[in-house]
């Protein structure tokens, strides 16, 4: 399969996993039928990691073609052929973890430790819904009618189309894929431009854990993102889009897909509160932001974006958290020791400065950090400012390494204020007051409440927001529903 590939420019115990040629259709790498190629970029040096093929709408048209064809088959097998399959891509991506997450560094720029986590965490979900689709019971339902017997069945939607970000190359692939195989679907993923090589290498896993052809098909393409796009809402084949990504984009494919009424599934940008309440547990309150906050330098979806920090305890967090943040090693994810990578371009480190000039021109104090780092790459200083008033990160997801202090006096001003936002992925707070805990986790206008932690997501929860943040459960029972239909069978004539 690899004999015509370049060497991967990275070192790999398992070279099969660095797939150049270009997309995945129907059991196959191929370049398509485009002309051009794209570079990708690691953005620990900005240098040139490799160049794929742009891929066209026809392409895109094909992947969609052999998707139906082999769902013929695929939707007929039982759950417990789709849970064995589901188990070997798990042991898999296990075996084959340290690969994995070397590319992810090398395209997305995350230290290696967060990048071996995060293929822990992907192929979580494989093993977790090879559990659960073997445990997806029907009803029966008492019948009203005499001589009529209610049952449901469970079966997948058909041909479905996923769109992922690069914040997370596997794992936000792996939340969607693993439970459409699970309910017997079968896909067409539009991969991220920025992170390709990490999505080609898990069709590369499907492939040798046996995953039949055309269940599983990538297309690639960076040029052509908004006509692929279409064609993945507009295309009458597909039956359900799941995308990840920005609200606005969001927003385009929903317009899109409507001529079809597809099913949607959409996990889109947040804006969370992280607040800390005077009652809180100071040390836990700083461990969470870090984790929380900076996490992948703050990339994700569900970073705290606003902290909300009650006045009584205000200067022990700002200081606390300085210190902290002072500790950090920033550098190439690839290097020994580094924890926290760059960001994914420039653009996302001009954000991040229009975010902290902003801030400051309204009052805000830069405790730490606050300017761009002059090294190769895309890095920011990790930042904390003080004292900041109302400015664009109340509205805006900075999605980058800055974390904003406000000051509050009462419960009532933290819970306004957090929810003054259009969008609602999580939330968080701290306090060690019980009451507290369960009036301010109900309160919350947001899909996920982390209490006195900032990690919360695992592969058995639900994950998603609400508001225009989304709608649609990723990982949990709910989110194998999110992939089925659901089908009365009334037996009539008992
Ligand atoms: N809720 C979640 O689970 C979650 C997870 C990760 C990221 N996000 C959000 O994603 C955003 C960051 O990622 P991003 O900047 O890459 O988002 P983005 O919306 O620009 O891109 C996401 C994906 O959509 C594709 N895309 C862009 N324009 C498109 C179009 N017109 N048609 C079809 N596809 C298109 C991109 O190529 C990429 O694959 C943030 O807002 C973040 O909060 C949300
Ligand atoms: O970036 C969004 C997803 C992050 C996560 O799954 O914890």
């Amino acid at each position: 399969m690899a004999s015509t590939r370049a060497a991967p420019p990275i070192k790999l115990n398992n070279p099969s996993l660095w797939v150049t040629e270009g997309g995945f259709i129907n059991g196959k790498f191929t370049k398509g039928t485009g002309t051009g190629t794209f570079d990708v970029i690691n953005p620990g040096n900005g240098k040139v990691l490799g160049s794929l093929p742009e891929m066209t709408v026809a392409d895109t048209k094909e992947a969609i073609q052999h998707a139906a064809t082999a769902l013929k088959s695929w939707r007929k097998t039982s759950e417990y052929e789709r849970a064995a399959i589901l188990q070997k891509i798990f042991q898999l991506q296990m075996d084959n973890a340290e690969d994995l997450a070397q590319i992810i560094t090398a395209e997305n720029g995350k230290p290696l430790a967060d990048a071996r986590g995060e293929i822990s965490y992907g192929g979580s979900y494989f093993s977790w819904y090879a559990g659960e689709v073997v445990r997806n019971y029907g009803d029966v339902i008492p019948s009203l009618v005499k001589g009529v017997q209610n049952t449901t069945l469970k079966q997948p939607i058909g041909v479905c189309a996923i769109i992922t970000p690069w914040n997370f190359p596997n794992a936000m692939v792996t939340r969607k894929l693993a439970a459409a195989l699970a309910a017997g679907n079968t896909v067409v993923l539009k991969a991220p431009s920025e992170t390709p090589y990490s999505a080609l290498a898990l069709a590369e896993i499907l492939r040798q854990a046996g995953v039949p052809e055309g269940v599983f098909n990538v297309v690639l393409t960076e040029n052509d993102t908004p006509a692929i796009g279409k064609e993945l809402c507009e295309n009458p084949t597909i039956h359900k889009l799941s995308f990840t990504g920005s609200t606005r984009v969001g927003k385009i494919l929903m317009s899109q897909a409507s001529g079809t009424l597809k099913k949607l599934s959409f996990e889109l940008g947040g804006n969370a509160p992280f607040i800390v309440f005077d009652d809180a547990d100071l040390d836990k309150a700083v461990a969470g932001a870090v984790a929380c906050k900076f996490r992948s330098s703050g990339q994700t979806c569900v970073c705290g974006n606003r902290l909300l920090v009650q006045d009584g305890i205000y200067d022990q967090f700002a200081k606390k958290l300085v210190e902290a943040v002072k500790a950090f090693k920033v550098g190439q994810g690839a290097h020994d020791g580094i924890t926290h990578g760059p960001l994914i371009h420039q653009a996302a480190v001009n954000k991040v400065q229009d975010h902290v000039d902003d801030a400051v021109a309204k009052g805000a104090k830069v405790l730490v950090g606050g300017k761009k780092m002059s090294v190769d790459g895309y890095f920011y200083e990790p930042t904390v400012l003080g004292d900041v008033q109302e400015c664009a990160i109340d509205q805006e997801e900075t999605f980058g390494p800055l974390a904003p202090l406000y000051r509050f006096k009462t419960e009532e001003e933290a819970i306004e204020r957090a929810n003054d936002t259009e969008v609602g992925l999580a939330g968080y707070f701290f306090t060690e007051n019980i009451a507290r805990v369960h009036r301010v986790s109900a309160a919350l206008e947001v899909g996920m409440v982390g209490v006195n932690t900032g990690l919360i997501s695992q592969a058995g929860v639900p994950f998603g927001g609400v508001k225009e943040s989304g709608f649609g459960r990723e990982g949990s029972k709910y989110g194998l529903q999110d992939w089925q239909q659901i089908k009365l069978v009334a037996l009539g004539g008992l």
